[in-house]
């Protein structure tokens, strides 16, 4: 065990206990305990008396902090927060997650260290949400869902949405995936099964061989043509509020919105407004964009049967986070062995 090199981590593995232990064995690990922790400072205060203790007992500092998922609420992991580690000495970062703009990796490349997400480990669960709440938006399931547990089974003439209405089958309809990244690829396989066509923009076109069979257009392109729109780009500065009240004007009316990436990249009073007036038909959304606060809007009993909402969830499941708890084991061993861990996401200068 390298004691000369020690390891702080934000909580412990919940899916890959037994790789975890064996990494436990290897290098010597001081966990913060979750229980207790509520938010930011507090998660700051308890990684900052880490350090103190450590250098205060003339033992060896930091060289890496790793946080698994569930850990969100905490966030920004900004310099605030980590640099009593990077003052330390702390070279490696790595957090459970795809996204990481509540990473600050500009920050941690200036200090000389890396940062590693989980890339690939909430693919196929956050596909498999995106096709959920397509399928969620286009057939009426939310107003199904609040009619029948009211008990008033199809609806009926005297409360104001009425008589649920029929649903529309995703046979044949354009699918418009913002972001075509590993998400996006999975959704447009899966969105093809169903009999989908799939149109995509991104920042610029990428490899035919690997476009899944979906067809690059412009923005404009993509908003006047698509029956349904899925976002599933990353939230940077130029990606916030990508749809917006021009963005929804140019859209089909009675389009359907899905978002499983980030609540930022639409704008959430142009999208309610675009529900008041009829321009989106439904909307399935994983994220909003003040979470956990919900926009009024879409839950005004006016909206909300025509809205389904998940607590950012659809990446959450027991085989994405094990798949994920295995890649943060993955880069801490390559850090570990001197290697630059492949899902660094900076380059700093070491
Ligand atoms: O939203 C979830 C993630 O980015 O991993």
């Amino acid at each position: 065990m390298a004691e000369d090199r020690p390891i702080l981590a934000l909580g412990s593995a919940a899916f890959a206990i037994s790789e975890y232990a064996a990494v436990l064995k290897r290098y010597q690990i001081d966990t913060i305990p979750l229980t207790g922790l509520t938010n930011n400072a507090g998660v700051t205060k308890a990684v900052a008396d880490a350090v103190a203790t450590r250098t205060a007992s003339g033992k060896a500092s930091y060289v890496a902090f790793i946080w698994f998922f569930g850990t969100s609420q905490f966030s920004p992991f900004d310099e605030n927060m980590l640099s009593s580690l990077t003052q330390n000495g702390c070279r490696f970062f790595s957090g459970g997650g795809a996204g990481y703009d509540d990473v600050s990796t500009e920050w941690m490349t200036s200090e000389g260290a890396y940062y590693c997400n989980t890339p690939t480990a909430i693919t196929v669960s956050t596909a498999n949400g995106a096709l959920m709440l397509i399928l969620a938006a286009t057939r009426p399931l939310i107003q199904g869902d609040m009619y029948t547990k009211a008990g008033k089974w199809r609806g009926d003439a005297s409360i104001p949405a009425g008589l649920i209405p029929y649903g529309e089958d995703i046979e044949g309809m354009t699918l418009g995936i913002i972001g075509l990244g590993s998400i996006g690829k999975a959704l447009a396989v899966r969105a093809q099964a169903c009999g989908m066509k799939i149109i995509y923009n991104n920042r610029r076109r990428i490899l035919e061989s690997e476009e899944n069979g979906a067809t690059y257009v412009s923005m404009d392109d993509l908003l006047a043509t698509s029956d349904v729109i899925s976002v599933n780009c990353p939230l940077t500065e130029s990606t916030r509020h990508l749809l917006g009240r021009t963005e929804f004007s140019k859209m089909k009316t009675g389009v359907f919105i899905v978002n499983t990436a980030r609540g930022a990249i639409i704008d959430e009073e142009a999208l309610v407004e675009a529900l008041r007036s009829g321009k989106v038909s439904r909307v399935g959304l994983d994220v909003v964009e003040h979470e956990p606060k919900i926009h009024p809007g879409l839950l005004d009993p006016s909206l909300s049967y025509r809205v389904t909402l998940q607590p950012h969830t659809t990446g959450r499941t027991t085989q994405a986070f094990y798949k994920g708890e295995l890649q943060i084991i993955k880069s801490v061993d390559e850090f570990m062995r001197g290697e630059r861990p492949e899902y660094a996401v900076n380059d700093p200068k070491i």
